[in-house]
């Protein structure tokens, strides 16, 4: 063995500290600096240099210690038992020596029976029952000494309180994880961020922030769920002589233990249990990083025992890591097919749950402020499942003095029309949803909707033929399209295309209301678009109107109106309207068309004296709704509308419990559909 030379003492020290600073931030502040991949390659190093120079070992050496002393505000638990670490394999080579070694000192050639368990990506806690009943909880800390956290366990559901059973040992100890399930890290980190709030990197150090809260109503609302892995009792012959068995135990006691457990007969079992559990990892419903295997008899591992921070007598082995490091080289921005401008990191190509990954996305402006995330800063991305990969945190630390800021561009990089971000919405947009090829497949199929201009039979299959054969840009190609033009493409037989020209050309007069609202400008719903056309009478004035006027209409308050205002003010947008018109398009303010007779087939009376309108113009106006108006009530009237001093008619009604409208009522339907006062 060679003798140390200067540098590698020197990075010798170097890692100690850097790993005990790690430490620091991962075990105290539950806000880890690095992701564990790059933490779990300084901690081999560290090993094997400590292995290669024995001259250099310490027990002071974070190799030789579990976890990180803590000076927190919460009491000291002094641990019975001590709660060690788990020795890694990052590979099967590395489990192969693993088993050899056990076998080798347990000196049998036979295979040892191992149980497989899932390694839950959580934080370790030792829970104490007296008489059944749970006295204390305990994180691991630095192995021999954790935090009380006995009124945070108390808030975890699966954390049974009291002991199942009768014959129950006068004195258990129960050591598991606490973990955070999936879909609750998702939610909880949502709503963190909702808030501008810091969020966590993964679910892991979600729940270990989650259960070491000073506030235990703070825990309780977090979704922290418990699985027991291990059982001790003080009179040992109380306990099964195997792990499984002792498991078995604790789970009659009302512990949940975790369900994917099994047992395996050697190496090449475990190998097999290794990948089966691979596979599952992404269906899961929590996080597991690896699966641990252990020495099924007690007596075996009692023979084993331990090395300073782990048994001998278990081994994780790991899955590939889910979370890597690597540098934002640029920020582009996508356009999605509804306009939302998203900026994409570009990434220095990096492995990381099982792929390279080369982009990530960053949702929003309002989210890269929140990371504070810049071009050229080195992050922690996170690919956990089919999840498109996230920049989960930007580590400052590594910032490099040339990082520029990344800026929301004022133009659609699809289609140039201006990007617009209104205030109090996350997500910025590209305004020429009418012309923007990005938006191309969208705007046709929404222009064509029922609601809109109920082109019938032109759904996605041929709005993807159309777009894919560059037949149509915008919707105005639409109207030139010919037969010939259709026929021949894509199985789409001449009747077919028959049908699609017929009904194309049926859509040439829509009411303005409808048109408006097949523009497909944000916000703009069917009631908007319906006020719209009635306030202003024409498309003209809508698009000449200012946000001012604009907001004069129920309904339109200052986002709808920018969103309105935009729309119109790009020229791309205009040319597509021109488009139209010259195609022969032609919208009309006609009220109500046929086919849109809400009240058809109903009979409809009016009683009283209505003060906003005279009774034959509510008449007239119910009848253009398509309800016929009669002059006495029977069982059969739909609805009475009754105003003022509403007399013989109203009574009937009540008697024969046929609905009353009174004026308000009748106005808000009236509206409703388009009809203003
Ligand atoms: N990113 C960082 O800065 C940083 C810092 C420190 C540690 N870490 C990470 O923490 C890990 C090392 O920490 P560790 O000492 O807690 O070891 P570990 O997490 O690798 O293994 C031990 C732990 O596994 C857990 N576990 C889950 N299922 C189990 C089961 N069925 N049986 C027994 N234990 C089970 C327990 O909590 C136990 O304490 C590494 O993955 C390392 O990357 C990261
Ligand atoms: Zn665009």
């Amino acid at each position: 063995m060679s003798k140390a030379t200067p540098e590698i003492v020197q990075r010798v020290e170097e890692l100690r500290s850097l790993i005990e600073d790690h430490n620091y931030h991962y075990y105290v502040l539950d806000d880890p600096r690095i992701p564990d991949a790059e933490y779990d390659r300084l901690f081999r190093e560290l090993q094997a240099l400590e292995t290669n120079y024995p001259g250099l070992a310490s027990d002071d050496s974070p190799t030789r210690r579990v976890g990180s002393s803590v000076e927190t505000s919460f009491d000291e638990v002094v641990h019975r038992i001590p709660m060690l670490s788990l020795d890694n394999a990052f590979s099967e080579e590395e489990l192969r020596d693993f088993d050899r070694r056990v076998r080798e000192r347990l000196g049998t050639d036979e295979d040892i029976q191992y149980v497989c368990e899932p390694k839950l990506d959580g934080l370790a806690v030792s829970l104490h029952y007296e008489y059944g009943a749970l006295r204390t909880a305990a994180t691991r800390g630095d192995g021999y000494a954790g935090e009380d956290i006995t009124a945070n366990i108390r808030t975890i559901p699966s954390v049974p309180l009291k002991l199942r059973g009768d014959d129950i040992p006068e004195l258990v100890e129960v050591r598991g994880e606490v973990y955070m399930p999936k879909a609750g890290f998702e939610e909880l980190n949502r709503r963190l961020s909702e808030r501008g709030e810091k969020t966590f990197v993964n679910p892991r150090n979600a729940a270990a922030g989650s259960l070491r809260q000073k506030k235990s109503t703070v825990t309780a609302k977090r979704p922290l769920e418990m699985c027991a892995y291990s059982v001790a009792v003080t009179d040992e012959t109380l306990l099964p002589d195997n792990h499984w068995a002792g498991l078995q135990q604790v789970k009659s006691w009302g512990f949940r233990i975790n369900p994917e457990m099994r047992m395996a007969s050697g190496v090449e079992e475990c190998l097999a249990a290794y990948r089966e559990l691979m596979e599952k990892r992404d269906s899961l419903p929590y996080e597991i990083d690896g699966i641990v295997f252990k020495v099924n008899s007690l007596e075996q591992q009692n023979r084993l025992g331990f090395v300073s921070r782990a048994p001998r007598w278990a081994i994780a082995h790991k899955f590939p890591a889910q979370e890597e490091l690597t540098v934002i080289e640029d920020v582009e921005f996508q356009v999605g097919r509804t306009g939302a401008v998203t900026p994409v990191a570009r990434l220095k190509p990096v492995f990381v749950g099982g792929v390279t990954v080369s982009n990530a996305t960053l949702h929003n402006m309002d989210e890269i402020r929140r990371l504070d995330a810049r071009i050229g800063d080195t992050v922690f991305i996170r690919r956990a499942g089919d999840v498109i990969p996230q920049v989960v945190k930007v580590v400052p630390e590594k910032r490099p003095a040339d990082a520029r800021e990344v800026e929301l561009p004022e133009h659609c990089p699809v289609c140039n029309s201006d990007v617009i971000q209104i205030d109090g919405e996350a997500v910025a947009r590209c305004s020429g949803g009418l012309y923007c090829p990005a938006q191309r497949k969208e705007a046709i199929r929404h222009y064509a909707s029922r609601k809109a201009l109920d082109i019938e039979g032109l759904g996605d299959k041929w709005i993807d033929i159309l777009v894919g054969h560059e037949l149509v840009e915008t919707v105005a190609d639409l109207y030139r399209l010919k037969k010939q033009d259709l026929t021949g493409l894509e199985r789409m037989g001449d009747k077919s295309a028959s049908n699609l020209i017929a009904a194309i050309d049926k859509s040439r007069t829509p009411v303005l209301w409808r048109f408006l609202y097949a523009l497909g400008i944000r916000e703009v719903g069917e009631a908007t678009a319906k006020s719209l056309a009635s306030h202003f009478g024409s498309l003209e004035a809508i698009a000449a109107a200012d946000e001012d006027s604009l907001q004069q209409v129920p309904d339109v308050g200052p986002i709808v109106a920018g969103h309105i205002r935009s729309f119109f003010n790009q020229p791309h947008n205009q040319e597509t309207l021109a488009a139209l018109k010259d195609a022969g398009v032609v919208w009309q303010q006609e009220e109500v068309t046929e086919g849109d007779k809400p009240l058809e087939g109903q009979t409809w009376v009016l009683t009283g004296t209505l003060s906003e309108m005279t009774r034959d113009e509510a008449r007239e106006k119910l009848e253009s709704l398509g309800a016929k108006v009669a002059g006495s009530v029977s069982k059969k009237t739909a609805c009475v509308v009754a105003g003022e001093a509403a007399g013989s008619k109203l009574a009937k009604a009540e008697q024969l419990d046929v609905p009353i409208l009174d004026e308000p009522g009748l106005l808000a339907l009236l509206k409703d559909h388009g009809l203003e006062n």
